[in-house]
């Protein structure tokens, strides 16, 4: 921290609260996560995803007609306009999901007529419920693949993946797909979640601020380095090769992805729950190369950077599990997006409740008193 003129500086706002939250509590010393009181390994271990989506918006766990009514108000609104969907079949081929889904989301505040309803729970609601449709869409039309309608017999992640894959998944992956939803779903006022507040807090709408909450969300040192990992592991190509490559990456001052966090000082939960997800389809699969990779990554990362508390974050291990899932690396990044949704709505509709306008300010450095030069004057 600086200060200048009696102004403080806390560059990258760290260590500053903005607003008082209850939807969940970080513990980064002691590495805890709970989403309204309930812990984060409870909820991936027992919970689905619309349940854990019910809890973050409504403050509480639903009863067997609430969470029905949910799932099926969800199932009912994972279809996306006609004219957004010839809009992503014109896109192009190699355009980034996170793009598609940043523009795609946007769009739908054009269609939707925002005075109409005023009911942001449900708005929140059915922007969760599209987001697996237009990544799934463009995912199949890029490849040249008739895309895959959603199923309203599936909830919301096994839809995901019945409509990547075209395979309706059997129990063990639907509730692998719930499981990692939930760890994904909320992790208090991290960037993305901000940049989605701030939006808000000007009393814009709900699709700005998701907009541009997945802006913030693809940078490769917050949501982004899910797939930077990734590039990671095959450019290491075998365990023997990770020593020299950390070396490498921290003598020309690299950050490594998938290590390191804001707020977790040890090691981050979701990253151990994930951990042993991609063990055990490792096994599953017969893959040999990207776990043990990884997992020594762990090791020697740990043992050369514990002292700057240096830990693998959750983006170290959900790579693995996506890539031994089937799904492309392109799609990482909007599966985190798909999930994250949850808080960022969760919070926008917190905030606003008793907003205030979000408007830090910086100190000036610049020169004063500069002189006017006209045009013609200048070299
Ligand atoms: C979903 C998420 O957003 S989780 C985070 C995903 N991002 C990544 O995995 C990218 C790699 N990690 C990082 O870039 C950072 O750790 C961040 C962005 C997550 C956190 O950044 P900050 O809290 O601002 O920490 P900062 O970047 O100042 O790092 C503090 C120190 O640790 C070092 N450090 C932090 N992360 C790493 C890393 N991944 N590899 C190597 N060194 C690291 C920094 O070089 C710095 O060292 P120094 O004090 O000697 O200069
Ligand atoms: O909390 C943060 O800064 C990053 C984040 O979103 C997460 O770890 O899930």
């Amino acid at each position: 921290m600086t200060s200048f003129e009696g102004v403080k500086i806390f560059k990258g706002l760290e260590n500053v609260a903005i607003a008082e939250t209850s939807l969940s509590y970080i513990n980064g010393e002691k590495g805890r996560l709970v989403y309204r009181g309930i812990p984060v390994e409870v909820l991936a271990e027992k919970a689905s995803f619309e349940e854990v989506a019910f809890l973050l918006w409504f403050g509480y766990l639903p009863n067997r007609k609430e969470l029905d009514d949910l799932i099926r108000f969800m199932a009912d609104s994972r279809d996306i306009h006609p004219e957004i969907e010839d809009h992503i079949a014109r896109l192009p081929n190699k355009a980034h999901p996170m793009d598609v889904l940043r523009s795609c989301v946007s769009l739908f505040g054009v269609f939707e007529d925002l005075q109409a309803s005023h009911d942001e729970l449900q708005r929140a609601a059915r922007i969760t419920a599209k987001l697996p449709t237009i990544v799934s869409y463009h995912y199949r039309l890029s490849r040249g693949m008739k895309p895959v309608p959603p199923d309203k017999t599936l909830d919301h992640a096994s839809n995901f993946y019945y409509m990547i894959t075209g395979e309706k998944p059997d129990e063990e992956i639907s509730k692998l797909m719930n499981s990692i939803l939930i760890l994904h779903a909320e992790q208090g006022l991290n960037a993305s979640t901000f940049t989605a507040m701030v939006i808000a807090s000007t009393l814009s709408d709900m699709y700005s601020s998701i907009t541009g909450a997945i802006g913030a969300l693809k940078g490769p040192l917050h949501g982004g380095a899910n797939e930077k990992v990734i590039d990671m592991i095959e450019e290491i190509g075998t365990p023997e090769n990770v020593e020299s490559y950390v070396e490498k990456a921290l003598k020309e001052k690299r950050k490594i992805p998938g290590f390191g966090h804001r707020v977790y000082k040890t090691y981050d939960p979701r990253s151990k729950v994930l951990k042993e997800y991609a063990r055990k389809l490792s096994l599953k699969m017969n893959d040999a190369k990207y776990f043990p990779i990884a997992e020594k990554l762990e090791k020697v990362v740990v043992e050369k950077l514990a002292h700057k508390k240096i830990f693998p974050n959750v983006d170290l291990y959900s790579g693995i599990v996506y890539k031994l899932l089937g799904f492309p690396k392109e799609i990482y990044t909007a599966i985190f997006a798909i999930a994250r949704v949850v808080g960022w709505t969760a919070h926008v509709i917190e905030y606003t409740k008793s907003n205030k306008i979000i408007r830090p300010c910086g100190v000036y450095v610049g020169p004063m008193n500069a002189e006017y030069i006209p045009l013609e004057a200048r070299e």
